[in-house]
């Protein structure tokens, strides 16, 4: 075949067919399949459809969708995609260090795993693959108070990973946040996450609508389903039953009924006591608005969690990302602000430090990962998001996270119409 270059032209040599015969006898080793489907994943948008593929509808939709309309969830997304990232040139970033500190320990990137309820639903390898995934990339882990691992046995299984505990309380049971709490301190979690955006649960259409229960239950309705998904279901059925965190148990109930567990009492006076309670770092998860910030503050807590839940909760709830600027200037450069919701790529993560995050954390990213290849499927999501830190760091022109800093990021790529 002859190739035209500017010079001329190049003759390629077609290949003797005897020295082709090596290569017909060379068999490659089979490759693991779903490492193969991850390895070609480009970004979390491509994990999230391998975890469609191969996860039941009801688990899946569940993860994915949000409350109501789902409007704030794509509120959230939107406003991350509207943010303009503002390069600094030149700056020399032949070495770029991703690494921060977050609540008086070092954490290899500026983000973290955010608590989730029931995740042996959405594959069996659940939480000791998150906590793993986390552990091997130097990031903390959270685990929900709604979780599927005891608090114990994450600790004992994967003990060098940092470890968080999110506390819920239930109606009635004050007691019962007690001994919760005063188990993570004897397990070792460094961090205590009080969620306060769940006075009551969210109402999740999606599962309404799917009939969900936890846990999943092959019914005529789900045999369909679980017949394009059969290694979902052998796995499920064949792994440890769900149980939980901290709940006795749970036999079949819908999303509706699990939604009702929540203490719409939880007050400000409770979490004086929580702050008696607990020795480690105090943070406030579901802060919304300038003023919360500013209460929260007030009542002596390490660090704020910016949150609307991922869109779960409220409905049309403020977008955190979009709040960050006045909430950074209401409770000044000192108080440590950790920020989620919408978060799905390395670029996101840059856009809320530049606006005033000290740390991020990411809920569904990490579950579509987990759903699409188990621990390998975090780690990869993991290994994405940090390449794209890296690469965004140098392009932004900044060597470390310290800095990083308002010059790098307007909220909106142009000015909104007046
Ligand atoms: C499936 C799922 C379960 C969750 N369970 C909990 C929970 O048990 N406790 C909690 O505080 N937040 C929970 N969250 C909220 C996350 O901690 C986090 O705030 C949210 O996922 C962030 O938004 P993102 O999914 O867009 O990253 C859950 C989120 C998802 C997607
Ligand atoms: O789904 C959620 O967002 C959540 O916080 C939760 C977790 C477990 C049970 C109920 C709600």
């Amino acid at each position: 075949m002859d190739l035209p270059t500017r010079g001329g032209t190049i003759r390629r040599q077609l290949p003797n067919p005897r020295e082709l015969r090596p290569l017909l006898r060379f068999r490659p080793p089979r490759l693991d399949r779903t490492r193969a489907r991850l390895e070609r994943a480009a970004d979390v948008g491509d994990i999230r459809r391998i975890a469609r593929r191969v996860t039941p509808t009801a688990p899946f939709d569940y993860t994915d969708g949000a409350a109501n309309s789902e409007e704030t969830a794509r509120r959230n997304r939107r406003a991350f995609l509207d943010a303009e990232l503002r390069p600094t040139v030149l700056r020399d970033v032949a070495t770029v260090d991703t690494s921060t500190e977050i609540l008086g320990q070092r954490s290899e990137l500026p983000l973290g795993i955010a608590p989730t309820g029931f995740t042996r639903m959405m594959h069996s390898a659940g939480e000791l693959a998150g906590a793993r995934a986390a552990g091997r990339a130097g990031i903390p882990y959270a685990l929900s108070t709604m979780g599927t691992t005891s608090i114990e046995e994450l600790a004992e299984q994967v003990p060098d990973t940092r470890r968080w505990f999110q506390l819920y309380t239930w109606h009635d049971h004050r007691e019962r946040a007690r001994e919760l709490v005063d188990r993570a301190q004897a397990a070792g979690y460094d961090t205590l996450l009080v969620t306060a955006d769940t006075a009551t649960g969210g109402q999740r259409h999606r599962d309404h609508r799917n009939g969900m229960t936890i846990p999943p239950q092959l019914t005529p309705r789900t045999l369909l389903d679980a017949s394009y998904r059969p290694r979902w279901w052998i796995d499920f059925l064949t792994t440890e039953p769900l149980t939980f965190a901290t709940l006795s148990s749970s036999s079949g109930d819908s999303m509706g009924q699990i939604m009702k567990v929540f203490d719409p009492a939880l007050s400000w006076a409770d979490i004086a006591w929580i702050r008696e309670a607990w020795d480690g770092s105090l943070v406030i998860k579901g802060i919304q608005t300038p003023q919360d910030a500013r209460r929260a503050v007030d009542t002596g807590v390490d660090a704020l969690y910016l949150s609307n839940h991922g869109g779960r909760q409220l409905d049309r709830a403020p977008v955190p990302l979009l709040e960050l600027p006045e909430v950074r200037r209401a409770v000044g450069p000192e108080v440590p602000i950790i920020l989620d919701s919408g978060i799905t790529s390395g670029g996101d993560v840059l856009a809320a430090l530049a606006l005033g995050a000290d740390f991020t954390m990411i809920g569904r990213a990490y579950l579509y990962g987990l759903m699409a290849g188990g621990q390998q499927g975090v780690e990869r999501v993991l290994e994405i998001l940090r390449a794209e830190i890296e690469v965004g760091m140098r392009l932004l022109g900044v060597r470390s996270i310290a800095e990083i800093g308002p010059e790098h990021a307007r909220l909106h790529w142009r000015e909104p119409r007046a």
